[in-house]
């Protein structure tokens, strides 16, 4: 049984002045990661609050790589969080290759490029499994927050399910369509028909709402 809440040592928040604004940064110790969660403007709320729960990529997020969403994913979710005028955006570590790490998601991305293996069969055939990650400090860390329902910003209905199991209700799951582009639309097709992430943009490309890449 995990423990539901944080000790104040596993807990540490500050001021943050991003070029899009300021957040409140509350970073958490949790099951040996460290996690943080950007909170930006109106919190008083415990109903309905846009949040984005998303999964570290390092390769995504950092560096802008092309071959999966991720970077867009993150830059897309703190524009809308700053245009509605509040929300949180809750950064799980350790999510890394949908739980592989690191090493083991680079290995796969080997395969993928010299044998055109798609996500699934690369990280199975390298004896690993397709998705581990616990989203139960995303949970944790809602709760922490006083949030008790979500708008829920994500394509993954296992996201949805997770986080209802631990105990936050998704009061409406809000898509969060990026432009596929040339390297990432088998990837976002492999999501799509083998994952069933709800991913309507991978046939229609070309529609102007869904941001663009970076
Ligand atoms: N194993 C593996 N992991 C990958 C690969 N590409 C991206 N990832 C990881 O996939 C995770 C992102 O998960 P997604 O399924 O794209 O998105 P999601 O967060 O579950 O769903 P959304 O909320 O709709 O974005 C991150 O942990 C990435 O590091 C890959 O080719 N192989
Ligand atoms: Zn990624």
């Amino acid at each position: 049984m995990r423990e539901e809440a944080f000790n104040d040592e596993d807990v540490a928040e500050s001021e943050l002045v991003t070029r899009r604004g300021t957040f409140r940064a509350v970073a958490f110790r949790a099951d040996g990661h460290e996690h943080m969660a950007l909170v930006y403007g109106r919190t008083g709320s415990r109903e309905d609050v846009l949040v984005r729960v998303h999964s570290e990529c390092m390769t995504g997020d950092l560096f802008g790589a092309m071959r999966c969403e991720c970077g867009d994913q993150l830059d897309a979710a703190l524009d809308r969080i700053v245009a509605e005028g509040g929300g949180i955006l809750v950064y799980l570590r350790g999510h890394e290759g949908r739980g592989i790490g690191l090493v083991a998601k680079v290995r796969t991305h080997v395969l993928q490029d010299e044998q055109g293996l798609d996500t699934l069969d690369s990280a199975t055939t390298l004896g690993l499994p397709v998705d581990v990650r616990d989203y139960s400090p995303a949970a944790r860390i809602l709760k922490h927050l006083g949030v008790a329902s979500v708008r829920l910003m994500s394509n993954n209905p296992d996201k949805v399910r997770a986080l209802e199991a631990d105990g936050i209700a998704v009061t409406a799951r809000v898509p969060h369509l990026m432009r596929p582009n040339p390297h990432n639309i088998g990837y976002l097709t492999a999501k799509r028909d083998r994952l069933g992430h709800d991913l309507p943009q991978v046939d229609q490309p070309a529609r102007s709402e869904y941001p663009t890449a970076r």
